[in-house]
């Protein structure tokens, strides 16, 4: 049998401000950090160890896998930064408000922005600063594969080929392994890990800083998969995350 660790960032500075994120390199907050660090003691204290670790090229999720490895005291432990794990871009989104989006378009509109598996927003200009072709951490990719928008299956698509052809082997060949990633790219992966149709990934959302333990037979498919932590809890940030595409109330 085999243990992963999946694992999305600590409380960001745009997860605060409830800003549309995708590929934007924003920090974590001083409560995020406290997560990350939170993480850490609980998968110590649960007899947690790792042989490998995989993270994002953004920062949030980087920091949160630092802090939770300098937890357990194993900052020895490889990391490889991949691209491939980076949150779902969320094109011309990034940078806006949620609810101020939900109040202008509607929640149903932002719903179906947010979570409609196969429906992107508008992309980023070509010529918007914010292109990743400008961003010198992903220069050696070719034009094809940078996004200026993504629905989830794009990051499906990305995200389960890098799992079949790296993380895939080296849980085969028996190594312990922590994935620190995004809301949306761990979507991706326990969509296809656990086989979510399309419609019902729509109403899976990922906590903050929570570990996510699954076991895997020796074919690398999933026997069971549980948070470890406080259930009340993790139920309540489920729906706090749900609830961020939603208008104020007035
Ligand atoms: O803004 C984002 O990049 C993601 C994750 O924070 O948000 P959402 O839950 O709306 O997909």
């Amino acid at each position: 049998m085999h243990k992963l660790v999946l694992m999305r960032h600590g409380e960001s500075q745009w997860n605060l401000d409830n800003r549309f994120t995708g590929w934007t390199d924003v920090d974590l907050t001083e409560k995020g950090r406290e997560e990350a660090r939170r993480a850490g003691a609980l998968l110590k204290q649960e007899g947690f160890e790792f042989d490998i670790a995989y993270t994002s090229v953004l920062k949030r999720a980087i920091r949160t896998l630092w802090l939770t490895l300098d937890e357990l005291d194993a900052m020895y432990v490889p990391v490889i930064n991949d691209w491939h794990l980076n949150e779902r871009h969320y094109g011309a989104l990034q940078g806006l408000n949620k609810s101020e989006t939900a109040a202008k378009y509607g929640d149903e509109q932002v719903l179906v922005w947010r979570r409609a598996y196969a429906i992107a927003p508008n992309p980023l200009d070509i010529d918007d600063p914010r292109h990743p072709r400008f961003d010198p951490r992903y220069a050696s990719l070719s034009p094809s594969e940078l996004p200026a928008t993504e629905c989830l299956k794009d990051t499906v698509d990305r995200v389960v080929p890098f799992w079949n052809d790296t993380i895939a082997p080296s849980l085969r060949a028996g190594k312990r392994t922590i994935i620190a990633a995004h809301g949306n790219s761990l979507r991706a992966l326990i969509k296809f890990l656990d086989g979510v149709s399309d419609e019902e990934i729509v109403g899976l959302n990922i906590p903050t800083a929570q570990p996510l333990v699954y076991e895997l037979d020796d074919d690398l498919r999933p026997i069971r998969h549980y948070y470890l932590g406080n259930a009340d809890e993790i139920q309540a940030a489920m729906a706090a995350v749900a609830a961020q595409g939603k208008a104020k109330q007035a």
